[in-house]
C-alpha cells in the first residue's frame, strides 16, 4: 500500500495550534501552493461508529457550505495511517474562546461579533443546516492588514519606515464559524448535543423542532461571554437561571438594544428568538442605530 504520507509530501508542519479530544490541529505550509492552512489529524474513527458519522458529517457539511466569509473554508479530507485529516483555511486571530480569556470586547467588537456570526448562520440555516456547536472556542478570527498609504509622501524616509509603522494600519478582524462536527441537516436531524454551556433546554428535552434556534440561543451566550460574563456554568442553580432567561452580570456594559436583542436571542421559548435575519435587521446592528 502506499506507505508515504500524503500529509508530509504536501505540507511542511509549522507548529501545533490546538488539541482536544477532537485531535490535533497543525498551522502548515503547503508546499505547492505556498499558502498556509490549519490541519487538523484525528484518529480515523472505527467504521460504523458514531465518531466515523460525525467525522463525515464534517466533511459533508464543508462540502456543501462552500465559500463563505463568515464560514471556515473547507479544501481537502482524506484518511492516511489510521488518521482522518482534513484541510481548512487557517484563521490568523485566534480564536474567540482565546480573545476573550485575555479581556472582553469592546461595544463595537460585539457588534461586529453579532454580524458575522449572524451573517454565517443564516448561510448555514438557508443551506438547511444547523452547526449545534455555537461556542466562542468554535469561533475563529481573521486579522488582515489594510494599509492606509499617507498621500502626503515625507520624502525624507525612502518610504520603508511607513511600512514598518503599522500605527495607519487598522486591523480588520473577521469572524468565521468553525468546527462543522456537530453539523446536521433541518430535515433530517442526526443531533449530537454541543457544549452544554451553551445548549438550550428544549435540546436537552430532546425537542428538535427548532434547530435554527438552538443556534440563535447559542450565539446569544457567545456574545454574553464575550461582553466578559466570565466563563459560563456547566449545570446547577446558574445554568438553569440563564435558562429562565437571566442575564449574567457583565463587565462590559453593553448598550441596552443590545441587550434587548440578547435577551430575546436566550428566551426559553425557541419561538420567541429572532431568526438570524431578525438578528441582522435589529436596530443595535444599523450603523445608524447604535444610540
Ligand atoms: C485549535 N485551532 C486553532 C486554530 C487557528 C486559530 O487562529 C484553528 C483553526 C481551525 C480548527 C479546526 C476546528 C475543527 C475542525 C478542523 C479544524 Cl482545522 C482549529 C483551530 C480551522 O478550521 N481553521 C483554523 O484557523
Amino acid at each position: 500500500e502506499n506507505n508515504i504520507s500524503r500529509y508530509h509530501q504536501e505540507f511542511l508542519e509549522v507548529e501545533l495550534i490546538g488539541t482536544g479530544q477532537f485531535g490535533s490541529v497543525y498551522k502548515c505550509i503547503n508546499r505547492l501552493d505556498g499558502c498556509t492552512y490549519a490541519v487538523k489529524k484525528s484518529t480515523k474513527p472505527v467504521a460504523g461508529s458514531v465518531f466515523e458519522k460525525n467525522a463525515l458529517n464534517e466533511v459533508y457539511a464543508h462540502a456543501v457550505l462552500g465559500k463563505h466569509q463568515h464560514v471556515v473554508r473547507y479544501y481537502s479530507a482524506w484518511a492516511e495511517d489510521n488518521h482522518m485529516i482534513i484541510q481548512n483555511e487557517y484563521c490568523n486571530g485566534g480564536s474567540l474562546g482565546d480573545k476573550i480569556a485575555q479581556e472582553a470586547l469592546s461595544a463595537s467588537e460585539l457588534r461586529r461579533l453579532m454580524l458575522h456570526v449572524a451573517e454565517g448562520l443564516r448561510y448555514i440555516h438557508s443551506e438547511g443546516l444547523v452547526h449545534l456547536d455555537i461556542k466562542p472556542g468554535n469561533i475563529f478570527i481573521s486579522k488582515e492588514k489594510r494599509m492606509q498609504f499617507n498621500t502626503n509622501y515625507d520624502s525624507a524616509d525612502d518610504g520603508f519606515e511607513d511600512l514598518e509603522d503599522l500605527s495607519n494600519c487598522e486591523e480588520e478582524l473577521t469572524y468565521k464559524i468553525g468546527d462543522l462536527g456537530h453539523v446536521t441537516s433541518l430535515a433530517n436531524p442526526q443531533v449530537e448535543e454541543g457544549d452544554c454551556r451553551y445548549l438550550p433546554c428544549e435540546i436537552l428535552q430532546e425537542d428538535f423542532t427548532h434547530l435554527t434556534k438552538a443556534d440563535i440561543f447559542a450565539l446569544g451566550l457567545t456574545v454574553i461571554e464575550a461582553a466578559g460574563s466570565g466563563p459560563l456554568p456547566k449545570n446547577g442553580e446558574e445554568w438553569h437561571k440563564i435558562r429562565k432567561g437571566e442575564i449574567p452580570a457583565l463587565k462590559q456594559t453593553i448598550q441596552r438594544d443590545m441587550l434587548e436583542l440578547v435577551k430575546t436571542m436566550i428566551d426559553p421559548d425557541p419561538l420567541a428568538r429572532p431568526t438570524a435575519i431578525q438578528v441582522l435587521q435589529h436596530k443595535s446592528l444599523s450603523p445608524t442605530g447604535s444610540k
